[in-house]
């Protein structure tokens, strides 16, 4: 082992339980495209000392890769001081440096003191219109996980989604993802496919909204008419995945024809008689928060028929770690689309990065990949990327609308419970989501969200079966003594043996 990695991964974890938050600079844009997304722990600021930032300090570091200060010449050696004050504020000290240091876009001239609540949700810190940094609490922890091309991201939550999505891949369970509108849902559904044997198989997504319900039967299980036979969604995608997008948008109608698929396993084509047995894997997406979908509905039984695994993907401001990496992709991939060879040659310029950095980003991943589109189209021919006035003034931060953490009991930040709080209040709340994000003063969707990133804590869609067999064997069918023993909510161990045929 080198000595830049003790200095910046093994020597923390003796100081500080690897699951607790601290201080985290993430390089959000840097001259050498390679080193976005390496993060340097300030350990000493965690402990209430001093840390610094310069040209030669802290060591940055992806993947377990050695550590390395920024290296660009244009940031001073002397540094940036990190300060931690008694009430838990850090003062950012500038006096020193020759550095020119921006704070969420504006210039720093001495100090700047940040709030605990701004580390919560990310400070933009820029560095001479070079390098920004995202400063940001973060977990120490880190689930190992490979950089994956199809999903891509370095925040927990993306790492331990790409971690499920192995796991997931050998088998064939329904799964549903939910998340709000463009977080990736569907990028999350293909990146399970592609690594399962069924990549060689068609993944077919079905957009249920746009289904019209004279046709509805006919789309999705095919039609025959005058000699003419067409294939139908779920024959389509035999042998492969076939992804139910936004199910709750489909009428009453669509629910009805998918619970009778479901119940059967077979479909059988408008105007045969033949039935053909389905022979695909099935995956929903949602952007509903699951207390809202009414209880007893078609829709809740089909849900609940299809949920054996559920996957959550949180919002991109919750994740701004991963913005960098993410624009970085898809301005290369946009660069490719529309100028062919020509080498790709343009800066993200710190400016922009801040910029993106601080938006709110209400349509998530996809906004972000719009905007990287027209950035490359506005700024052909130019050294540097740059935003359109006009998109620039549409890209504030104004509108909170459609963000999943506007439920009236909302008061915190999910990022600010730490792992033992949040098992804590699960068993105090018998290990109902709900309650436990009632107590928390989170939603129920950050609860999942929490349980999801914290390794050992679960939900009964995740214990294998020969967990749940032995469980109910040791505790003579006893939920309660099972809910107690597994650590998952009653209700949810309920629906899990329900759905593998034991006798409750
Ligand atoms: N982690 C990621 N890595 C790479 N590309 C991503 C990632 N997340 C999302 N994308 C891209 O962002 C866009 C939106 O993602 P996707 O369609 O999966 O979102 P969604 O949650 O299913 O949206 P909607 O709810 O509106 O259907 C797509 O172009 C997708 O390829």
């Amino acid at each position: 082992m080198s000595a830049t990695q003790y200095t910046t991964k093994h020597a923390v974890d003796e100081l500080v339980d690897s699951y607790q938050r601290v201080p985290m600079l993430v390089i959000a844009t840097h001259p050498d495209r390679s080193r976005i997304g390496e993060r340097a722990a300030l350990i000493d600021l965690h402990n209430e000392g001093n840390d610094y930032l310069s040209r030669v300090k802290p060591e940055f570091a992806k993947n377990g890769n050695a550590g390395r200060a920024l290296l660009d010449e244009f940031i001073s050696r002397s540094p940036i001081i990190f300060q931690s004050e008694p009430d838990g504020r850090i003062k950012l000290r500038a006096h020193s440096t020759k550095t020119t240091v921006t704070v969420v876009g504006r210039g720093v001239q001495d100090e700047y003191v940040l709030h605990e609540r701004e580390l919560d949700n990310g400070v933009v810190i820029g560095l001479n219109h070079r390098i920004v940094l995202l400063l940001k609490l973060l977990p120490l922890h880190d689930s190992a996980v490979d950089d994956n091309d199809v999903l891509f991201g370095i925040s927990s939550d993306i790492r331990a989604i790409r971690q499920r999505v192995e796991q997931l891949a050998s088998m064939s369970l329904p799964v549903m993802i939910r998340g709000a509108a463009g977080v990736g849902k569907q990028q999350a559904a293909y990146a399970i496919h592609q690594a399962s044997e069924r990549r060689d198989k068609p993944f077919i997504s079905v957009n249920l909204a746009a289904i019209h319900d004279a046709v509805a039967e006919a789309e999705l299980f095919g039609s025959e008419r005058d000699g003419n036979r067409q294939l139908g969604y779920f024959e389509q995608a035999n042998g492969g995945t076939i992804v139910l997008e936004d199910i709750e948008d489909a009428s009453v109608n669509v629910h009805r024809l998918l619970h009778t698929v479901l119940q059967s396993g077979s479909v059988v084509p408008v105007g045969t008689e033949d039935t053909q047995p389905i022979n695909c894997r099935i995956m929903l997406t949602s952007h509903k928060d699951p207390g809202d979908i009414e209880e007893n509905s078609t829709l809740s039984m089909l849900i609940e028929k299809l949920s054996a695994y559920q996957l959550f993907i949180p919002p991109l401001t919750e994740r701004r770690e991963d913005i960098g990496l993410l624009f970085d992709y898809f301005v290369r991939e946009q660069w490719q689309k529309l100028y062919g060879n020509r080498a790709y040659d343009a800066k993200i310029s710190g400016e922009l990065m801040s910029q993106l950095m601080t938006f709110h980003w209400p349509g998530n991943v996809r906004q972000l990949r719009n905007v990287a589109r027209q950035v490359v189209i506005d700024s052909r021919d130019q050294e540097q990327l740059h935003l359109d006035p006009q998109l620039l003034s549409m890209l504030r931060p104004t509108s909170v609308n459609g963000h999943w953490e506007e439920e009236t009991h909302v008061q915190r930040r999910p990022n600010s419970v730490s792992r033992n709080e949040l098992l804590e209040t699960l068993e105090s709340c018998r290990f109902e989501l709900q309650a436990t994000g009632k107590k928390l003063g989170i939603s129920r969707a950050s609860v999942y969200q929490l349980i999801q990133r914290f390794e050992g804590v679960r939900t009964a869609q995740d214990l294998s079966e020969e967990e749940i067999k032995q469980s109910y064997e040791k505790n003579r069918s006893d939920t309660e003594k099972m809910m107690w023993d597994l650590q998952v909510s009653q209700i949810g161990l309920r629906r899990r043996l329900k759905s593998l045929g034991y006798d409750i």
